[in-house]
Formats: C-alpha cells, structure tokens, sequence
C-alpha cells in the first residue's frame, strides 16, 4: 500500500521524467517551431506523424479489448471517438489530413502510409504491441506522456503560425482540438496510474512505462532528422521528398 506522500512522490517522479526526456527538446522540433524546417522537412514530419496518428487508435483499441471493468472501458473509450470521429464528420485522423493538404500534400498519399520511414514504423508499431501485452497499469502509465502535450501543441501552434505560410487555424485545427482533448484524458490516466500503481514494484514499471514511450517519440525525431536533415540519408522506403506532392502552398492562398 502507498501512503499519500508516496503518491506525490510517485507523481514528481512522473513528471520529472518528462521534464528529462519529453520530445518537446528535440533538435527536430526546435527547428520545426522556430521556423528552421524546410517545407521538404515539414512535409516529411507530416507524413511520419501520420503514422503514429493512424495507430493510435488501434492501440486504444488494443487497451478496451483488455478491459474487463465496463466503468474503465466507458472513460477509455473517447480516445478512439476523438480520432476516428464520426462517418461523416471524421476526428483527429481527418484534422491530420488537413494539415497534410495545407503543407501541399496529397491526403491519399498520406493516408497511404507509403513513405513512412522504417524507424517510424518501429517505434510505433513497439508502442501498440507494449499497449498490447503489458500490464494495464503500464498501458495507462505509457500514455501519460500527454500530461506534457498541451505545451508542446501551444507552443506548436504559435511557431507554425508564426513562421510559415502555409500555417493558418483551418490548417492546425488538430492541434487546437487536442488542447480541448488531452487534458480530460491525462486527468483520468493520471488518476489510474497513481491509485493502482499501489507498491514500489508496480511504480518503478509505471515509470519505466512512461520512459519507454519517451523513448518512442524521441526515436520518431531522430529518425526524421537523420533521413531530412542529414544530406543524403533518406533509408531504402523512405519519402523521397517528391511524391504525393501536389502543389506548393503561397501566402496569398485563401483559408479554407
Ligand atoms: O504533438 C505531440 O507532441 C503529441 C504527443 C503525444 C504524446 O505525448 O504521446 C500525443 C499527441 N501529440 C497527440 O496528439 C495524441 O493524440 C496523443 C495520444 C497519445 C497517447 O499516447 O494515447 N499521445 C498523444
């Protein structure tokens, strides 16, 4: 059993780990809220993250197949909702194609996924599985990387905003949305993951729950910042750079 000051401790121990090791440092994203990318770069963020969008559903997916309490099941399921959306008006996935045409992409390439590139694929396709097989405390624990979004897609929406064209509210509506969306959700995590995570045993993998998924967006940067950033190191698979481009964005384009 934990007593309360264990909480807060097990709580600081959180989040200081995102304070160590959230993605928000990452040279990649430095570079891509200050204004530093090229479209080539963006665009290739674009697509890459396209893949972690598609997959998180699945994953919460995976987490309700597990459930077997229905109360755990009903504050779960949201998340799907908030991506896949409705038949006609779409979520999440649809606001992500939207960015995807604004950068000058065609949405049917992205959505095809061709292009992603392998390391990508990995580290998403490690987070399903984790979410998968682990513990349910541990599944919780991995998406608390969310306590430390809304910071991240503020400041996102302000750099965008103010450093490149293509950039406008039609176009980062994603972003606007998930400010509305996270907090609800990383409530409830949080909730779980401190009031189940109830002996020393279960905190430390909790913990390295939330490193691991660290870890799965960090590698998601490097990947992109070794292949589009390092002159000549697109992998075999990778986006060259040219396909599904339909169009350059200009400044002088009317909103949406
Ligand atoms: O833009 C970002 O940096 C960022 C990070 C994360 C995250 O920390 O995992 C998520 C999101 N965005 C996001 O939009 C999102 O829907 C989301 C769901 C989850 C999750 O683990 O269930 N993380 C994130």
């Amino acid at each position: 059993m934990t007593t309360a000051s264990d909480k807060q401790a097990f709580h600081a121990r959180l989040l200081e780990i995102g304070t160590q090791r959230y993605h928000d440092k990452h040279p990649f994203h430095v570079m891509l809220h200050g204004g530093g990318c090229t479209m080539t770069q963006v665009r290739a963020w674009v697509i890459n993250r396209y893949y972690y969008q598609s997959r998180i559903p699945m994953k919460d997916a995976a987490f309700l197949s597990r459930c077997e309490d229905p109360q755990l099941r009903r504050a779960w399921r949201s998340r799907i909702e908030d991506h896949d959306g409705g038949m006609d008006e779409g979520g999440g996935i649809r606001r992500w194609l939207r960015l995807a045409e604004a950068v000058g992409l065609d949405p049917a390439y992205v959505a095809s996924t061709r292009g992603v590139l392998p390391a990508t694929r990995f580290a998403v396709d490690a987070y399903v599985a984790f979410v998968r097989e682990k513990p349910l405390v541990e599944a919780v624990a991995s998406s608390l990387t969310e306590l430390f979004a809304p910071k991240i897609h503020s400041e996102r929406i302000a750099g965008l905003l103010e450093h490149y064209a293509f950039a406008d509210e039609a176009a980062l509506a994603y972003f606007r949305q998930r400010l509305n969306e996270a907090p609800r959700d990383v409530e409830f995590g949080l909730a779980y993951v401190l009031d189940h995570a109830d002996t020393r045993e279960k905190q430390d993998a909790a913990a390295a729950a939330l490193t691991f998924k660290t870890d799965v967006l960090w590698s998601q940067l490097d990947a992109l910042y070794s292949a589009y950033v390092t002159p000549g190191r697109i992998p075999p698979g990778g986006w060259d750079g040219r396909e599904g481009v339909v169009r350059e964005p200009t400044a002088t384009e009317p909103a949406e």
